[in-house]
């Protein structure tokens, strides 16, 4: 399962930099290393300080941490929507990911040059936000003068679709986001065939200057009070500096530099997880003495979808599922006490997955 986050933003905002920080990170756990599958297109483990948990508890002989993918989506300028510049490529990039990391500079640097002149967070948001609106608005449109003809002849259905069409045809025009836009769950599905660009979940990356870090600075004030109607959440972080903190291999020379910052984490620590949140994706664990691994499923997955992660044979075949809390394992420390105390749950088809659980299947096929 690719999940891929698309990292977008205006020219010279530090998109780049982010990206290469993500590459040249070196994993925490170094079984699963970044890897760039393409030019722009990159592999990361999602940190998760239960693995170290589970790690101390179970000593396995291999550790393997969940991914996420990371894409650098460069080329947007204004006009893109019409296919100025590399637009459509942009856009068509943008489609094919689950969400969007959106990079905005909120660094005043003189040398470094900001398209529109100065450093302005809310222009450069609406900048994209705009050539994104516009493109939905067209498939919107395309949307509405089909499904007219229909609701026309008077298809009950086709004229419930064309009320729901027209809420998100005013709400783009009105220059909202279509996530932004009030509708009821349900209401989604006349959306669902035509993949807006708008809905897709948004990170926002606030770049600040390294004496902002902890701080923030007005900027990110700004953006955070913008994005407040979309329920988005915003990180901040500094991308020049996380390329030299990816840079660290050993653990304690890294930490000691991240203190140096007031940080207790990376920023790209920070993003990585907050993105894999963002593609409503949880983690469960298998555990024995050859590996301990993390496995990733979509929030609100059932024990028997969870297990097809690992094969489709467990899925096909699956029995039952026996489930142990992270925090009883950590309480009696081995799977046996956990079992003597009563701590390891007969869970069947209905089980919802827990993030955290620690699985183990039972299949026939
Ligand atoms: N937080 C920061 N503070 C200071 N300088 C920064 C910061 N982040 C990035 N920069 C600098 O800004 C410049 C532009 O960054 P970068 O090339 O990553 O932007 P970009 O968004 O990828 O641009 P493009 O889309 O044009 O490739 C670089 O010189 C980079 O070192």
């Amino acid at each position: 399962m690719a999940l891929q986050c698309g990292i977008v933003g205006l020219p010279n905002v530090g998109k780049s930099t982010l990206f290469n920080a993500l590459s040249n990170a070196k994993a925490e756990a170094a079984n699963f290393p970044f890897c760039t599958i393409e030019p722009n297109v990159g592999v990361v483990t999602v940190p998760d300080h239960r693995l170290k948990t589970l790690e101390e508890l179970v000593k396995p002989q291999k550790v393997l941490p969940t991914v996420i993918e990371f894409v650098d989506i460069a080329g947007l300028v204004k006009g893109a929507s019409k296919g100025e510049g590399l637009g459509n490529k942009f856009l068509a990039n943008i489609r094919e990911v689950d969400a969007i990391v959106h990079v905005i500079r909120c660094f005043e640097d003189d040398n470094v040059v900001h398209v529109a002149g100065n450093v302005d967070p809310l222009f450069d948001k609406e900048v994209i936000d705009t050539e994104l609106q516009l493109k939905d608005l067209e498939s919107v449109n395309k949307k509405i003068i089909r499904i007219e003809k229909i609701a026309k002849s008077g298809d009950g259905k086709a004229k419930k679709e064309l009320e729901i069409l027209n809420k998100f045809k005013t709400g783009l025009e009105e220059g909202k986001n279509a996530r932004a836009i009030d509708v009821e769950e349900e209401e989604l599905e006349a959306i669902r065939d035509i993949h807006l660009l708008t809905i897709k979940p948004v990170l926002y990356v606030a770049n600040v200057d390294e004496s902002s870090i902890i701080s923030g600075n007005e900027y990110v004030e700004q953006l955070r009070e913008n994005v407040k109607s979309e329920n988005a959440e915003v990180i901040t972080l500094c991308a020049a500096i996380e390329s030299q903190i990816a840079e660290f291999e050993d653990p304690e020379e890294k930490e000691m530099f991240l203190s140096e910052y007031g940080l207790e984490e990376s920023g790209l620590n920070k993003m990585i997880r907050a993105g894999y949140e963002l593609l409503n994706l949880i983690t469960y664990f298998t555990a024995g003495p050859q590996e301990v691994r993390a496995w990733t499923i979509k929030k609100g997955w059932k024990a028997p979808a969870a297990a097809g992660v690992i094969h489709t044979d467990f899925e096909r075949g699956f029995i039952k599922s026996e489930v142990i809390k992270l925090s009883d394992y950590e309480k009696f420390k081995t799977e046996s006490a956990c079992r003597e105390n009563g701590k390891i749950a007969i869970e069947g088809k209905d089980y919802v997955v827990e993030d955290g659980d620690i699985m183990h299947f039972r299949f026939n096929v």
